[in-house]
């Protein structure tokens, strides 16, 4: 250990004049973040000179994330999605935030996701059944392009073939391969010090416009669901709650759902793929539980191996590397001190390899949650979807669209990692495969 901070916070070691521990971090990302795990409960590394305080223990993330919640805003990181995507639900604070919250939950709730669900089954049965038969297919991009696919029905259900729902598709699609610039620029501009975040690169300009071309498409879909009002999916039900919301609150929290929700549960289902065409065991069994169940029924409880599947892929293969907050003021975290205005990171991906929580971590293994359910757990020592106030409101949906599309594919296929590609954990955004060149054969019928 180099030094202690300030608040009695121990300094990661291997920070450079300048620099700090940028290079470290720049090389390595969530690799960097794991070696920080030894260096106590909470550590402070530097950004250029800017100190952030990472948070090792789960009783430091408990701390934060839910007992002293009220104390934090969301920082650094939504401070620089805000311009492009708004004050939605994952950038907003305090009082506006919990309106916000309200106003969407009523989308969210469980029955309205078991509705959702059956939608899911539909389109991930149609287009895994269309996957061309022993041809290598790019399972990252189809991934994200299923995610779309399920997603825009939901939050706007317009009927299935009109135009409206064409243009909304089109949106789909065009959200979908502009996403990456944009969550790509809006990490360089959290990481790199503020001069060098807002240079005019060429990978810049490119996140601008998509930015620019989300927020139209954004304002188009809120300004036609205005004028064919009803129906029952996300956007209809947040526009139509008590008190309404401005046309521009709607486009923010339909932008939100579209960042926060479609990139994230491509990333957990290209992993899922990655796992299931490694294990070709695992898939059987989730192939058998899946022609055992009701058809259609797509619940943890109808497809338990499926969701221990699932819950394993959220724990080893968690898309998250990093999340922050910052300290409204100064804050007493266990034994440290963090000072007011500071940023603060908890990183769910290393909390999840934490060999002392997780034996053997590094092994895949969805019986492990047999053997030690997730509530015998310490608090915060599992955290997919976050805690707190702020834990993810759609965690209920992406299960639903996990397990639709797993059963999905399990029933059909056999999957086969392509010869010749090592497949490597890349952290931009999201902790993603490089490339996952997976092919499909058919199961035999029966
Ligand atoms: C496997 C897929 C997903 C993962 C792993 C995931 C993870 C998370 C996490 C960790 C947070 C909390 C972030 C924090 O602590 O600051 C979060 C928040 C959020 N998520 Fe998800 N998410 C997923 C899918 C979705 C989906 C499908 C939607 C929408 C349909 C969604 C919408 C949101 C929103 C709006 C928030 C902000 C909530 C708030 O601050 O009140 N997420 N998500």
């Amino acid at each position: 250990m180099d030094a202690t901070g300030a608040g009695g916070v121990p300094l990661a070691p291997g920070g450079m004049p300048l620099l700090g521990h940028l290079p470290g971090l720049a090389r390595g990302r969530a690799a960097f973040l794991q070696t920080l795990r030894e260096c106590g409960d909470v550590v402070e590394m530097r950004l250029g000179r800017r100190p952030f305080y990472v948070l090792n223990a789960p009783e430091a993330i408990h701390d934060v994330l839910v007992a002293q919640s009220g104390e934090f805003s969301k920082g650094m990181l939504f401070d620089q999605v805000r311009p492009y995507i708004g004050n939605g639900l994952a950038s907003s604070d305090g009082p506006f935030h919990l309106r916000q919250r309200r106003a969407m939950q009523p989308a969210f709730h469980r029955e309205r996701v078991a509705r959702y669900s059956k939608t899911f089954t539909e389109v991930a049965g149609d287009r895994v059944a269309g996957w061309p038969e022993g041809k290598v297919m790019a399972m990252g991009r189809e991934m994200r392009e299923l995610a779309v696919a399920l997603l825009v029905p939901a939050l706007f259900p317009f009927a299935e073939g009109s135009r409206t729902r064409r243009a909304v598709e089109d949106l789909g699609a065009r959200v979908s391969r502009d996403l990456d610039l944009l969550v790509r620029g809006v990490l360089r501009a959290t990481i790199l010090p503020p001069p060098l975040a807002v240079v005019p690169t060429p990978g810049r300009r490119r996140f601008l416009a998509s930015a620019a071309a989300l927020r139209r498409l954004a304002e188009q879909a809120v300004r036609q669901a205005r004028t064919s009002p009803g129906g029952d999916g996300v956007l209809a039900l947040m526009l139509a709650h008590e008190g309404g919301m401005s046309d521009e609150e709607a486009c923010d929290e339909v932008l939100t759902l579209l960042v926060a929700g479609v990139e994230t549960t491509a990333t957990t289902l290209s992993w899922a793929l990655y796992a299931l065409a490694r294990n070709p065991r695992m898939a059987d069994r989730m192939h058998d539980e899946a022609r055992a169940a009701e058809p259609g029924v797509v619940t943890p409880a109808a497809l338990p191996y499926t969701a221990r599947f699932v819950q394993e892929v959220l724990r080893l293969y968690q898309p998250l590397w990093f999340m922050g907050r910052r300290a409204l003021k100064t804050v007493r975290v266990g034994r440290y001190e963090i000072p007011r205005g500071a940023e603060v990171i908890y990183s769910a991906a290393t909390l999840h390899r934490d060999p002392a929580l997780f034996p053997e971590p590094l092994r895949f293994d969805p019986d492990r949650w047999l053997t030690r359910p997730e509530k015998s757990l310490p608090r915060a020592a599992y955290l997919p979807f976050g805690a707190g106030n702020r834990r993810c409101i759609g965690d209920g949906f992406a299960w639903a669209e996990m397990l639709a599309v797993l059963s999905a594919v399990t029933t059909r296929w056999h999957l086969h990692p392509a010869p010749g590609h090592r497949v490597r954990a890349v952290a931009d955004a999201q902790i993603h495969p490089d490339a996952l060149p997976i092919s499909v054969t058919a199961r035999a019928a029966g």
